[in-house]
């Protein structure tokens, strides 16, 4: 930007047809001479009566994405700015909390108090969001569209600051480590620290890749730290928390998905007793496709066993192809007579329903903080939409009906928000075995909650967006990746009609027998 001019208005005005065509923009000067016949939108937009040689900032911004100008480009393009006039719309810059109303949960909102977050929260937030936004965004923007893994220098980046070790959560396999460049210890490291982590890896508003980046470790390693024998742990888990080799959960089958009792994958012990044969297949493997490891549900003699298989002869996965991006690597994984060491079994023989259990608390609540945090999004873009899109000659949010699909998205997001700042706390408070027996059926109402609330606002984007929710680039681009990729949300750790069951049977068990009405 060197060599930008100032001007006055009636100066930029003198350069106004198709073969001197010059526009303001925020305050900004546009030479788009050279640029007409390159423009995606043609050139007869540029030329429309009230856009040659002037401010053309409403009409940029119904129909593009400020980023638009952020792109190397087309900054190329600005020749110079308004005399005595100063640019209002500023770049992303990276860290930045949303000034958006309701964009941000409350506790990040300046102004607002919180009984969870203390200062340390706060700054652990702030170098985290800072953390995603320079690492982490430019490649899921990227990755999504090609379907690649997220890239290695990613996973790198995240292994300095021992992100993948705070995304198993609190507890001992954090000892030792410099967290966040010692911005938490690991002592003080609790479950609001982890909430802020699983919320911040949403921002990138790209669904496969979140789940590309090690959603397949958040829920198959705790299996092999809490179960697995020290020899296992000291063999797979340090390459797997500094990024370098993956693994992922292979529960679900074609036939059995939340029945782990119908699975059909065998484990059989050799003559010997030295290792198990399992055979079977295992479907939606997140991140199976380029995984090292696998957390294996097997039926076995005396029931249901956990056991980890490492990629060897007879393991072969295959990339099923879904509503998200390939960057997730979800796999349709088979396992032909798989030689396994039992030193492998995690857990009791038989006892892989209390694995995987034990397992099921801490993976919905995390799927709770991404859904909820991925709300935020939604508001953010519809709140900008409606605001700076004319229709009839007025803003879309001076449409009462507007209006009252972005106050029931605020009233969900709140709400969905605030319970789970209350079951984290009780979380911090709690024992494992206290969590297991207390919020199981709190954790299962409010994802089921949650993802509803998500799809109802969701479907209620894309009728403010038309035509460009259902667009994949563009203005509605977020919009149109969360519509199509909210079912996810709603599947995964448990169907929302198998959650609802689940939490309702559990508050039936807990019925005293001498209440009466
Ligand atoms: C610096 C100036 C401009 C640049 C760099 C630019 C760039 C672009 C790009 C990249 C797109 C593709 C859609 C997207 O990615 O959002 C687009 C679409 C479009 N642009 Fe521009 N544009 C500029 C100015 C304008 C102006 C002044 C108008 C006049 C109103 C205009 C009208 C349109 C239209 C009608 C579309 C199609 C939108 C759609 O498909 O929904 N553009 N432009």
């Amino acid at each position: 930007m060197a060599n930008l001019k100032t001007f006055t208005r009636e100066e930029v005005a003198k350069h106004d047809n198709e073969d001197d065509l010059w526009v303001i923009i925020d305050a900004k000067v546009y030479d788009l001479t050279k640029f007409k016949n390159l423009h995606p939108g043609g050139l007869s937009a540029l030329l429309e009566e009230d856009i040659p040689g002037q401010d053309a900032t409403e009409a940029f911004y119904g129909l593009h994405r400020h980023e638009v100008l952020e792109r190397p480009q087309y900054r190329r393009l600005q020749i110079g700015t308004i005399e005595g006039e100063e640019p209002q719309i500023v770049d992303k810059i990276n860290g930045d909390i949303s000034n958006i109303p309701y964009a941000e949960p409350t506790w990040l909102t300046p102004g607002y108090y919180s009984p969870y977050f203390n200062e340390r929260h706060r700054t652990f937030q702030r170098a985290v969001r800072k953390f995603f936004d320079d690492h982490v965004y430019p490649d899921a923007q990227l990755r999504e569209q090609d379907g690649k893994r997220p890239s290695q220098e990613v996973f790198d980046k995240m292994a300095e600051v021992e992100m993948h070790a705070m995304r198993m959560g609190p507890g001992k396999h954090l000892q030792g480590r410099t967290l966040m460049n010692g911005l938490v210890t690991p002592e003080e490291y609790d479950y609001f620290h982890e909430l802020i982590l699983s919320q911040e890896v949403v921002r990138c508003g790209a669904r496969g890749y979140g789940d590309g980046l090690l959603a397949g470790c958040v829920i198959g390693l705790p299996p092999v730290l809490n179960f697995g024998s020290p020899e296992l742990k000291a063999r797979i888990v340090p390459d797997i928390l500094k990024g370098k080799k993956f693994i992922c959960l292979a529960v679900s089958e074609a036939h059995a998905g939340s029945d782990v009792f119908g699975l059909q994958t065998t484990a059989t012990k050799t003559e010997d007793g030295k290792h198990w044969i399992i055979s079977g297949n295992k479907k939606w493997i997140t991140n199976g496709v380029f995984a090292d490891y696998f957390t294996v549900g097997c039926k076995t003699e005396d029931g249901f066993t956990v056991i980890l298989v490492e990629r060897s002869e007879g393991v072969e996965t295959k990339p099923i192809k879904t509503a998200y991006s390939a960057t997730a690597g979800t796999a349709y994984v088979t396992f032909d007579k798989v030689k396994v060491p039992v030193e492998n079994t995690l857990g009791e023989e038989g006892g892989g329903i209390f694995v995987m259990l034990s397992n099921f608390n801490h993976e919905r609540w995390v799927m709770c903080c991404c859904s909820a945090r991925s709300q935020r999004l939604l508001i953010d873009e519809c709140m900008k939409w409606t605001a700076q899109r004319k229709a009839f000659g007025k803003p879309l949010n001076t449409q009462p009906v507007v209006r009252a699909k972005i106050a029931a998205m605020i009233a969900r997001t709140e709400g969905v928000q605030a319970w789970l700042e209350n079951i984290t706390y009780q979380m911090n408070n709690m024992s494992y075995k206290e969590q297991a027996n207390k919020l199981a059926g709190q954790l299962a109402f409010l994802k089921m909650y949650s993802t509803r609330c998500a799809a109802e606002s969701a479907a209620d984007a894309v009728q403010m967006f038309g035509g460009r929710g259902v667009t994949q680039t563009g203005m509605g681009k977020f919009i149109e990746h969360y519509h199509r990729a909210v079912p996810f949300d709603s599947l995964l750790g448990g169907a929302e009609d198998v959650l609802a069951d689940l939490g309702v049977r559990q508050a039936m068990r807990g019925m005293p027998s001498n209440a009466r009405l």
